[in-house]
C-alpha cells in the first residue's frame, strides 16, 4: 500500500455545521449533531478500515483458495479502499463509474442528475452517500478477474448465522406448539419475533458480532412497550383478506444471519397456515451494508441448516429447500434497484417492471432500517407526520415496514411521544432498542387510520 494517502484528516471540512438536522430537510453528514455525521465521519471510515484489515489478514487463505494471481488483486483492492476512505473523509465529489458494472447506467444517471455543489460524500443526502460507499467498494472487487466473486462480508454473515443456533432451536421449540394452533395472536407474535430479528444487523455495530438472546419468544412477548408504533393488527387484517389460493407476499429482505432466519419462520407460518400461496424473497445483488442478505447467503443458510447436527435444523433446512423447489418460497430475480440510491417513491419511473410486479402481490414487507430510510426518503419529517404521507405516493399494494430504529428519522408517532422517549434516553433513535411496525393499505378496505 505504498503511496496511499494516510488518515491524517480528523478535523471537520468546512461544509460541516454544528447544528441538528433542520426540520423538513434531507439527512446529511453536514449537520454535525446528526447520526448521518457520526456514520460518515466515524462508522463508515472504521468499516472501510476493517475491510482492509480483514482482507489483508486473510490474504494467505484467499490466495490458497483462488491462486497466487489473487495476491496482486488483494493489495490493489486494499489500496483503492484506503483511497476511498481518504475521499470520504475529505468530502470529495462522488464520481461516476467507468469500469465494469451491470448497474453502471442506473448509478451514473443518478449521479449525473445530482447538483454539482452537493454531490460530495458529506454534503449529499446521507442515503445517497452511504449507498455510494458500499457500491464503490463492490466495484473495486467486481473489476478484478478473480476477486469479482469474493464476498468480503461473508465470514461476518456466516458467523452471525452460526452463533444464533441456540436462539433458532428455541424458536423451533415454541413453534412446534403453535402448529396445531393457527391464530391471529400467534401471527402477531411472529411479526414481533421478526421485527426484533432486525436488531441483529452488523452495520450498526460496524461489523462486531450481534447475538440474539437465547429466548427470542420471551423477548418478543416482553418488549411490547418498545414498539412505539404497532400496527400489527392492520397487517393481520390485511393478511386475513388475502385470496388464499392465489396470494403472493413479497419480502424485501434485510440482514442475513438470524434476521433472515426469522424471515423464513414468518414465511413458513404464512404458507403453513394457508394464508398465502407464495412468499417471494428479494435479496441483494452484491455485498451490502455488511450484513444484508445476498442470493448466496440465502442458499448458504439453508444448506447450513440442512447439514447441521441438530435434527430440527436439518428438518427445516430440507423443508425450506423443498419450498424453494416447489415454488412456495421464490427467489426474485436479481434486481439492482435494491442496491441503488433511489428512494422507493421513484420506483415507478426508474424501474416500472419492478413496481408492476410488487403491485400484483397482496402485501410487501419491508425489513429494517435502510429500507425504512428509502421508504420515507431520508428526510427529517415531523415525527407525527403520517406514514402514508411520508411514502410520497409509493403504494404499489398493501405494504408494511418492520424496523428497529437505528437512524434519526421517523414518522407516525403521536403528539408528545417523541418528547417522552427523549426523556427516557436521548439516543433512542440510534440504539435499535425501539421498533416500529407500520402499515399502509393500498385502498381503504382495511381500517388504515391515517395517523
Ligand atoms: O440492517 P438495517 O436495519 O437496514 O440497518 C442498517 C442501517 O442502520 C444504520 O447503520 C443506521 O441507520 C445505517 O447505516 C443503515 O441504514
Amino acid at each position: 500500500m505504498a503511496n496511499s494517502p494516510t488518515n491524517f484528516i480528523k478535523s471537520d471540512p468546512d461544509c460541516i455545521i454544528d447544528i441538528q438536522t433542520p426540520r423538513y430537510s434531507f439527512l446529511s453528514a453536514q449537520y454535525k449533531q446528526s447520526f448521518a455525521y457520526k456514520t460518515m465521519r466515524n462508522r463508515l471510515p472504521a468499516i472501510l478500515e476493517n475491510i482492509i484489515e480483514n482482507i489483508t489478514k486473510d490474504a494467505e487463505n484467499i490466495i490458497a483458495e483462488f491462486g497466487e494471481e489473487t495476491r496482486k488483486e488483494i493489495y490493489d483492492v486494499a489500496d483503492r479502499i484506503l483511497k476511498l476512505k481518504f475521499k470520504l473523509e475529505n468530502d470529495y465529489v462522488m464520481k461516476t463509474f467507468k469500469g465494469e458494472a451491470r448497474d453502471k447506467k442506473l448509478w451514473n444517471d443518478f449521479l449525473n442528475q445530482q447538483n454539482n455543489d452537493s454531490n460530495s460524500f458529506l454534503k449529499a443526502c446521507w442515503l445517497y452517500a452511504e449507498c455510494y460507499v458500499y457500491r464503490r467498494l463492490y466495484y473495486f472487487f467486481e473489476n478484478h478477474r478473480i476477486l469479482k466473486t469474493y464476498d468480503y462480508f461473508s465470514q461476518n454473515k456466516q458467523k452471525a448465522f452460526t452463533i444464533s443456533v441456540g436462539a433458532m432451536l428455541n424458536v423451533f421449540e415454541v413453534l412446534q406448539s403453535m402448529k396445531s394452533h393457527i391464530s391471529d395472536d400467534n401471527l402477531k407474535l411472529l411479526l414481533k419475533l421478526n421485527l426484533w430479528g432486525n436488531r441483529c444487523d452488523l452495520s450498526i455495530s460496524s461489523g462486531k458480532e450481534v447475538k440474539p438472546g437465547d429466548n427470542p419468544f420471551e423477548l418478543a412477548r416482553n418488549l411490547d412497550k418498545k414498539i412505539i408504533v404497532d400496527e400489527s393488527c392492520k397487517i393481520i387484517e390485511c393478511l386475513n383478506h388475502a385470496d388464499r389460493k392465489n396470494s403472493v407476499i413479497e419480502f424485501i429482505c434485510d440482514n442475513a444471519g438470524y434476521e433472515l432466519f426469522t424471515d423464513f419462520i414468518l414465511a413458513d407460518y404464512l404458507i403453513e397456515s394457508k394464508l398465502v400461496s407464495k412468499v417471494r424473497f428479494n435479496l441483494k445483488a452484491m455485498p451490502w451494508f455488511i450484513s444484508d442478505a445476498t442470493f448466496n447467503d440465502f442458499r448458504w443458510s439453508l444448506e447450513y441448516m440442512k447439514n447441521h447436527s441438530s435434527p430440527v435444523l436439518r428438518e427445516y433446512g430440507q423443508k425450506w429447500q423443498a419450498f424453494v423447489i416447489g415454488n412456495k418460497f421464490e427467489l426474485a430475480n436479481v434486481n439492482y434497484f435494491w442496491t441503488s440510491p433511489y428512494e422507493y417513491y421513484r420506483m415507478p419511473e426508474i424501474d416500472p417492471e419492478l413496481h408492476k410486479r410488487l403491485s400484483k402481490s397482496h402485501l410487501v414487507i419491508f425489513k429494517g432500517d435502510l429500507n425504512y430510510r428509502k421508504l420515507i426518503s431520508d428526510f427529517s419529517w415531523d415525527c407525527t407526520e403520517s406514514f402514508k404521507t411520508c411514502l410520497k405516493g409509493f403504494q404499489p399494494t398493501n405494504l408494511c415496514s418492520l424496523r428497529t430504529i437505528k437512524a434519526d428519522l421517523i414518522c407516525g408517532l403521536l403528539e408528545g411521544q417523541s418528547k417522552s422517549l427523549e426523556k427516557e434516553n436521548n439516543e433512542w433513535m440510534i440504539t435499535g432498542e425501539f421498533g416500529t411496525i407500520q402499515f399502509a393499505a393500498k385502498c381503504d378496505c382495511f381500517h388504515n387510520s391515517d395517523r
